[in-house]
């Protein structure tokens, strides 16, 4: 049996970091990663850089193409090629990086437990066994299918990774979901010239922004011909001659309906990747949602066996697998103060058009904790760089603390939102108070010197 210092399952963010790391160290370390199209992981293959990728596509697309769907559909062919060969050149480069180092082993098969330091994996010529005196689970999420009569027949349902392997633009794209894939995939598609609709279960769209925000983002929605149709429980699917029905009913007075589209997209969440792990084997604990317990330094119950990344629950955010990999790192090598209680505030974006990013506490939460706050909001329009850019949609949010002047929350919806939050954060991280946001100097024209007024309060 092979001997490692460690083995790493699966080829995600935080392993490959981790790799590299150890390897840096003189560390003996095997990487095994189930699929040769995911070196790199899921970001890199099939999540935020393909995804990314394609929706600057689309902004290119909308502005070139209207209501002309053989050249939108030609432009999209073109997209998903580009796409396919940015994929193909980071998963190359990724496994590169690692494969190029002596102490550093890929092995490309499904890694699964014998026992809490061996782990099988299942190479095409046969299973080999692998020893390590530390263990990293890397293994990510993967897609939740709702029960739904018909789904698995049919050959018109996606999930986001497969439909980013279609390469005919469908003239009618169904969404079934209510979260960011299926926020970005129907402003994509809608870029692209595809007509949207979006399934949701809930009765309130997007339920955990305020609701300026929420109204906002659906009124540019809305305006690209994005439908949204809320307490939609989707019943059956099947397949018909030229596309495929879904029906639904209404969650409150069940009522069915029924929609016709060309695919059907599901978004209706991740789920910790342990399928093929046996975690039993090795005594590993996962909770009710099937991710793997982690104590905050992200050690599991067995105290050589670490879990990272979406595998272990909670967000998930490439940036955070990544910061699991400094907490980590910080216990192996450090001086042992960093773990999962020092990260916050964490912020996101998500890449709609205008991208949608948000840090800290909404207007709704910091009153419903008592808070007494300052809140000022700036239509993108009073932003001077937002005409310039010609994307004047969209709207900027601050919650400040009344007794401190610290910045609370900030909620940016609006052309280069994704960039200027990360301003904010930074802000936010020091314990700056909002004149810091409200006097910088910053660049002109920016977006980020709309935080000069928007801290204004
Ligand atoms: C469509 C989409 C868009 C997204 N966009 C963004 C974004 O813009 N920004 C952002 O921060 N996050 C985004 N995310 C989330 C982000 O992709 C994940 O949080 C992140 O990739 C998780 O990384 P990870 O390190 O947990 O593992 P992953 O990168 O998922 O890697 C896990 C690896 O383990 C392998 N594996 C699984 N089981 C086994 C096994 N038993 N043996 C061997 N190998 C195994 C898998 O094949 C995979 O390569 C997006 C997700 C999706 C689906
Ligand atoms: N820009 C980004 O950072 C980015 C982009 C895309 C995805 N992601 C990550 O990927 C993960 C997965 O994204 P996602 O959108 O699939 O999941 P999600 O967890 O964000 O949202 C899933 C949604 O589907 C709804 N839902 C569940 N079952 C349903 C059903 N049967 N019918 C209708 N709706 C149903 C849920 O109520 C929820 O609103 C997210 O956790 C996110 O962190 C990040």
């Amino acid at each position: 049996m092979k001997q490692y210092d460690a083995i790493i399952i699966g080829f995600g963010k935080a392993g490959k970091v981790l790799a590299a790391e150890l390897s840096n160290r003189g560390w003996k370390v095997a990487i095994v990663e189930r699929s040769k199209t995911m070196y790199g992981g899921s970001c890199p293959n099939i999540a935020c850089i393909p995804t990314k990728a394609l929706i600057h596509e689309a902004d290119i697309s909308s502005l070139f193409f209207h209501e002309d769907y053989p050249k939108q559909a030609n432009m999209y062919k073109q997209a998903i090629s580009r796409k396919n060969k940015l994929t193909s050149f980071l998963r190359d480069s990724n496994y590169e990086k690692l494969s190029k180092r002596p102490n550093v082993t890929i092995y490309t098969g499904v890694g699964s437990f014998t026992s809490a330091n061996t782990i099988k994996v299942a190479l095409p010529d046969g299973d080999i066994e692998l020893q390590g005196k530390e263990i990293f689970i890397n293994t990510g999420s993967t897609p939740i299918i709702p029960a739904i009569d018909g789904i698995k027949q049919s050959q018109k349902v996606y999930t986001s990774a497969t439909m980013l392997e279609v390469d005919l633009l469908p003239k009618h794209l169904i969404i079934v979901g209510g979260g960011y894939i299926r926020l970005e995939f129907a402003s994509m598609y809608a870029g692209f010239g595809s007509k949207v609709t979006i399934l949701e279960g809930g009765n309130k769209f997007m339920p955990n922004e305020d609701r300026d925000i929420a109204n906002s983002v659906k009124d540019v929605m809305k305006r690209k011909g994005i439908e949204i149709r809320l307490n939609s429980r989707a019943q059956s699917i099947h397949d018909t001659n030229d596309g495929v029905t879904l029906t639904y009913s209404d969650v409150s007075d069940g009522t069915p309906y029924f929609i016709d589209g060309d695919a059907i997209l599901i978004a209706t969440g991740r789920k910790p990747m342990i399928k093929d792990l046996n975690l039993s084997a090795a005594g590993v604990t996962v909770d009710a949602h099937g991710a793997i317990t982690v104590s905050d330094q992200l050690r599991t119950n067995v105290p050589h066996i670490w879990a990272m990344g979406d595998v272990k629950g909670g967000a998930q955010f490439t940036y955070l697998s990544l910061d699991d990999f400094r907490i980590i790192r910080d216990q192996l090598f450090g001086d042992k103060k960093r773990d999962i209680g020092d990260r916050t505030p964490v912020p996101y974006a998500v890449f709609i058009d205008p991208p949608l990013a948000h840090i800290g506490l909404t207007e709704e939460e910091a009153l419903k904790r008592g808070y007494s706050i300052k809140v000022s909001r700036l239509p993108a329009t009073a932003v001077v760089r937002s005409r310039t850019l010609q994307q004047i949609d969209g709207m900027l949010k601050a919650i400040v603390n009344n007794h401190n002047g610290k910045i609370m929350g900030c909620t940016l919806f609006c052309v280069d939102a994704s960039e200027i939050i990360n301003i904010v954060a930074i802000a936010m991280k020091t314990g700056q108070h909002y004149t810091f946001l409200r006097d910088f100097i910053f660049t002109h024209p920016s977006m980020s010197e709309g935080l000069n007024e928007l801290f204004d309060v």
